[in-house]
């Protein structure tokens, strides 16, 4: 019997909705085997926020520390002031366990929707930092409100924590078919911290000599992603670019609904985070109709990193099933379903 310690940040907004269906399907993917989650569930986001003014106290975080791993839904409000939550609550989770790689695959599901006209085989990751970057709130603002305001937010690179990803994202390459890493940045502006990537890729390349890798400035990478987004293996980049390039990912590769995520510890010193990559929805939040199938793949993610391969394999095929199903029409797909009935849908699929 293997028992994980598993800490539950549901959040705000859809949150709630989808962490609901994610663990309706982990405990359809773990039945009958002699594997058992404990969960905890934190009570963190906006309502907490109002109570108390609390976002993520030292005794949460210490709380949390003593789990295996975390699955999130999603944290941010419109009644609480931007950033409040976001720095305080996610990052503060992302910094604080030093989940310095934010993986974030896609992958368009046979049958699945891209807005492309040819979207081809779309099957790539985007090994995203996680814990540097403009991220890090280093910055500050001068004569707020004034007509001579000024406003800085510096992005924060060390040698360390860029090669400690890169390193991460060539030995993810090496275990793929393709076997490419393309790291994307801005070099030819961002002189400093993009030749700090650049030269950082240069000198871990040779360690992966049967992995290939490129460079795409940014913008060039924006315009791929949508021309010819099956070109792409492993794209490694910083934290923003990271953040902007996962939902331009997500919405070619079957919409934001279907965009999972980890944020992961690989040196294990803290808990690993599983949340999908979007956001609370504040436009559907409680309406029930949130899309759940991205927090089951971070499920499936999260069993595929502690080392249950077969089990996160059942959980991704089951979503793209349901997804296949529902673009088909037929049972699944007749009319729009509520987010209990696409869990209810995918975990019956886990099950069997
Ligand atoms: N990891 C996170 O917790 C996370 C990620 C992104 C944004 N946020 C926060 O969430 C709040 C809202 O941000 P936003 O509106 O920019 O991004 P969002 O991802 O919440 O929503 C963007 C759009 O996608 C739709 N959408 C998102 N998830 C969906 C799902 N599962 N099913 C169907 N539709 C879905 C929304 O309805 C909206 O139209 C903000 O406070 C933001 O800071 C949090
Ligand atoms: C809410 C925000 C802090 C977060 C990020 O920028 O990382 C979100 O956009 C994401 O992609 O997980
Ligand atoms: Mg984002």
């Amino acid at each position: 019997m293997t028992t994980y310690r598993l800490a539950v940040v549901a959040g705000d907004g859809i949150g709630p909705e989808v962490v609901a269906e994610g663990l309706k399907c982990l405990a359809a993917a773990t039945e009958g085997t002699d594997i058992t989650f404990e969960t905890t569930e934190f009570d963190l986001g906006a309502k907490r926020w109002h109570a108390t003014g609390e976002t993520l106290t030292d005794a949460d975080l210490e709380a949390i520390k003593g789990h295996d791993v975390i699955l999130l839904g999603a944290i941010g409000d419109p009644t609480v002031p931007s950033g409040v939550l976001e720095r305080g609550l996610l990052l503060k989770l992302r910094f604080e366990l030093d989940q310095y790689v934010n993986l974030r695959p896609s992958r368009l599901y046979p049958g699945e929707v891209s807005p492309l006209s040819e979207p081809g085989d779309i099957d790539f990751v985007v090994v995203r930092e996680g814990t540097e970057g403009p991220y890090v709130g280093n910055g500050g603002a001068l004569r707020v409100d004034t007509p001579h305001e000024i406003a800085t937010e510096v992005s924060v690179n060390t040698r360390h924590g860029v090669e400690r990803v890169v390193r991460y994202a060539f030995s993810v390459a090496t275990g793929r078919e393709r076997k490419h890493v393309t790291l994307v940045h801005k070099h030819n502006v961002l002189v400093h911290a993009g030749h700090l990537w650049r030269r950082t890729v240069e000198a871990v390349a040779p360690e992966f000599p049967d992995v290939t890798w490129d460079y795409l400035h940014v913008d060039a990478a924006t315009i791929k992603l949508v021309t010819a987004p099956a070109s792409f293996d492993v794209i490694v980049t910083d934290n923003l670019f990271g953040d902007i390039l996962t939902d331009e990912a997500a919405a070619i590769s079957g919409g934001i609904g279907l965009a999972a995520s980890g944020n992961v510890n690989p040196d294990k010193t803290g808990p690993s985070m599983f949340e999908p990559v979007h956001g609370s929805a504040p436009d559907i939040a409680g309406e029930g109709i949130a899309d759940p199938s991205a927090t089951v793949l971070s499920v499936g993610m999260m069993l595929d990193f502690l080392g249950h391969k077969e089990l996160a394999q059942k959980v991704e095929d089951a979503v793209a099933a349901d997804a296949a199903a529902k673009v088909a029409g037929g049972a699944e797909g007749n009319g729009p379903r509520s987010t209990s009935q696409v869990g209810d849908a995918i975990a019956a699929r886990i099950r069997g």
